[in-house]
């Protein structure tokens, strides 16, 4: 497969496999030899069954987790071999995070909730104020700017979670099962929201979710099962 310039993402050739946890010489062999890009501003779900390796695969996407061998690239350059401070801005600014359950700190309003992620990156207080409102109204917490995380319901604290993963515009959304917490009602109204956002902002996002209908809404779907990825659409 060749990759397109245009990819923000690259997977070359990307092995994972975990050491097996009694201390045995086997392995748990996870992806093998994947190959994969993604464009920028393009919305990606890897779908698969339970244990097929989605939310590993979303580690070493984001460079949470390193691969055995092979590369992933971010515009081009190797993740691994950033610098430390690279790799700082890297998890600040360039990219966001939105997971299942997303701890906010309990003792700060949603408001600071959002602001931190901007001051811890540099942002002034007066600016970081300004977006944090504006992208909690545009996730419907308008009203809700002082309440802290237990007076919050759980789409509501999902809806803060994405206002803070988007808040140092960063190029690309990881979302790992960003609405598998929630009942149906919560889950689609997060949903809607989550895509608004990827558009509004124009996101590259990156979702792994066993949720056929979540996988749906992305522009491209990919299935990961026996340690492959295969194209959907
Ligand atoms: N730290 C670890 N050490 C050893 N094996 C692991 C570790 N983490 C995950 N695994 C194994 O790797 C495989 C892939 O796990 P992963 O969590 O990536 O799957 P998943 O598709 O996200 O699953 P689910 O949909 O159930 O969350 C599983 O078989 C799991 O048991």
């Amino acid at each position: 497969m060749t990759h397109s310039e245009k990819d923000i993402l690259k997977f070359d050739n990307v092995t994972k496999s975990y050491p097996l946890p009694d201390n045995s010489k086997g392995r748990v062999m996870v992806f093998e030899n994947i190959t994969f890009g993604i464009e920028k501003g393009v919305s990606v779900a890897i779908t698969g069954r339970s244990g097929s390796g989605k939310s590993t695969f979303l580690h070493v996407a984001a460079g949470l987790a390193s691969p055995d061998s092979g590369t992933v690239l971010y515009k081009g350059e190797d993740i691994a071999a950033f610098s430390s401070q690279k790799t700082s801005k890297f998890r600040s600014t360039d990219v966001g995070f939105i997971f299942q359950a997303n701890y906010l700190l309990t003792d700060f309003t949603a408001l600071e909730n959002v602001m931190l992620a901007a001051q811890a990156a540099g942002t002034s207080e007066r600016k970081a104020r300004t977006r944090a409102q504006e992208l909690l109204s545009y996730v419907g917490l308008s009203d809700r700017l002082s309440h802290k995380p237990s007076e919050l319901s759980g789409g509501e604290i999902q809806r803060v979670a994405m206002a803070r993963a988007v808040m140092n515009k960063p190029s690309i959304i990881f979302a790992d099962e960003p609405t598998g917490a929630l009942d149906e009602e919560n889950a689609a109204m997060v949903e809607q929201m989550l895509f608004s956002l990827v558009k509004e902002e124009n996101l590259t996002l990156f979702l792994v979710s066993h949720d056929a209908v979540l996988s749906e809404k992305c522009d491209r779907r990919y299935l990961l099962s026996r340690r492959n990825l295969e194209r959907l659409s």
